[in-house]
């Protein structure tokens, strides 16, 4: 699940959100007698952009509404300008997310499970962001290459001040929790816990799947204040008010809950490998003796012996290790915030540091892995 990194000051500003969108890909067969994959690979960004602008003018939300549509009526629905929309739309039948015939334009199947604004599918919120943020920050690449490309941490407190961003950042962290939240409810030995407590656990949507498969189980979410908004709406809708309450406060100043568990999910690559430290110290202070911390994370290069990419001799120590998903990496690196993907073995390192003793590390859905760990 990936970051915040547009050179603008509105993704400058903005939290990060989790996994990256994008997700490595096999490295592109080059025939050194045929250019053709070169010149592909460097203009992949065209189709890329064609497609996000397809998600952005709503051309995939239109054809769910009608069905089916001419380019007159899509131009008149979408308030495009004619001259390049039915070139625009042919690229988009090439592409395979549309469908053409007689005149008429439909999203093909991939596009009407994954691209419909409220389907349920993170791939679209994923792409929001993408064309909001990332492809953005990517056109600055090579800029950021040269200055090591570092921003300041996550700065949540934007949210409050604009209230559509908080829906739509909302609306992400639920789409990329819904695949993760039954998994968790069954991957964790719950049996021995009563109340367990989502650190930065947005409006609850996590949480809530824990506690359906669980009864026995109560929970708190803690996170910033303007959160508890989001979160009253959203667990009277799950009929979850009378189990599921709301802690607001500052998790690097307020108390942590009073908890058997603590839940840290895609929460602590938001910030630095020193604040992530802080935050997994006040975990243990917080947790009873036996208490158990729940760490979900997109985790790089695992170490059940993961092909790592090479790295260069001179600078190997301050290589980061990317062995995961290097555009992930990458992206989180150069463009997040001062926030940065890590990996497994650093959080092994960082958990065990603070005196937790770790009980399970695996795999938690296609891109998360879980960490449990227990404060002896
Ligand atoms: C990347 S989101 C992760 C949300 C959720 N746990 C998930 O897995 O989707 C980080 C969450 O941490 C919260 N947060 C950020 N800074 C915080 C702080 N200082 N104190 C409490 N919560 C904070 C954000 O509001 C947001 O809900």
């Amino acid at each position: 699940m990936l970051p915040a990194m547009a050179p603008t000051r509105d993704a400058v500003a903005g939290p990060r959100t989790g996994p990256p969108p994008a997700q490595t890909v096999a490295a592109p067969a080059v025939d050194e007698t045929d250019p053709a994959g070169l010149l592909r690979l460097g203009l992949a960004f065209c189709e890329s952009k064609a497609l996000l602008s397809a998600v952005e003018l709503g051309v995939f939300d239109a054809l769910h509404e009608t069905g089916s549509s001419d380019v007159d009526e899509l131009v008149a629905r979408l308030g495009l300008h004619p001259r390049a929309a039915g070139t625009f739309l042919d690229l988009l039948v090439r592409l395979g997310l549309l469908t053409r015939a007689a005149g008429r334009y439909a999203n093909g199947p991939g596009a009407a499970r994954h691209l419909v604004r409220g389907n349920g599918s993170p791939v679209r919120e994923l792409l929001d962001r993408a064309n909001r943020m990332h492809y953005a920050a990517w056109g600055g690449l090579a800029d950021a290459l040269r200055t090591g490309g570092r921003r300041p941490e996550a700065d949540y407190s934007v949210m409050p001040r604009d209230p559509q961003r908080l829906r739509r950042f909302l609306n992400l962290m639920d789409a990329l929790t819904t695949a993760i939240g039954p998994l968790l409810a069954e991957a964790v030995d719950w049996a021995a816990v009563r109340r367990v407590a989502d650190v930065g656990g947005g409006r609850g949507h996590l949480l809530s799947y824990v506690l359906t498969a669980h009864p026995h189980l109560s929970g708190v979410v803690f996170d910033l204040p303007h959160n508890a908004g989001p979160f009253a709406e959203y667990v009277a809708a799950r009929g979850l008010g009378d189990r599921m309450t709301f802690q607001p406060g500052d998790f690097f100043a307020d108390p942590l809950p009073a908890a058997d568990a603590l839940i840290f999910g895609h929460v602590l690559h938001d910030w630095s490998p020193r604040r992530r430290a802080v935050l997994v110290r006040r975990a243990y202070d917080a947790l009873a003796d036996g208490g158990l911390l729940v760490v979900y994370e997109g985790l790089l290069g695992a170490d059940a012996g993961e092909e790592r990419l090479p790295r260069h001799p001179a600078t190997r120590e301050e290589q980061p290790d990317v062995s995961g998903d290097p555009v992930a990496a990458l992206d989180m690196l150069l463009f997040g915030e001062g926030s940065s993907e890590y990996t497994e073995r650093e959080c092994r390192q960082l958990l065990g540091g603070a005196g937790f003793e770790l009980l399970a590390v695996r795999p938690l859905g296609e891109r998360d892995t879980l960490v449990v760990a227990r404060k002896p």
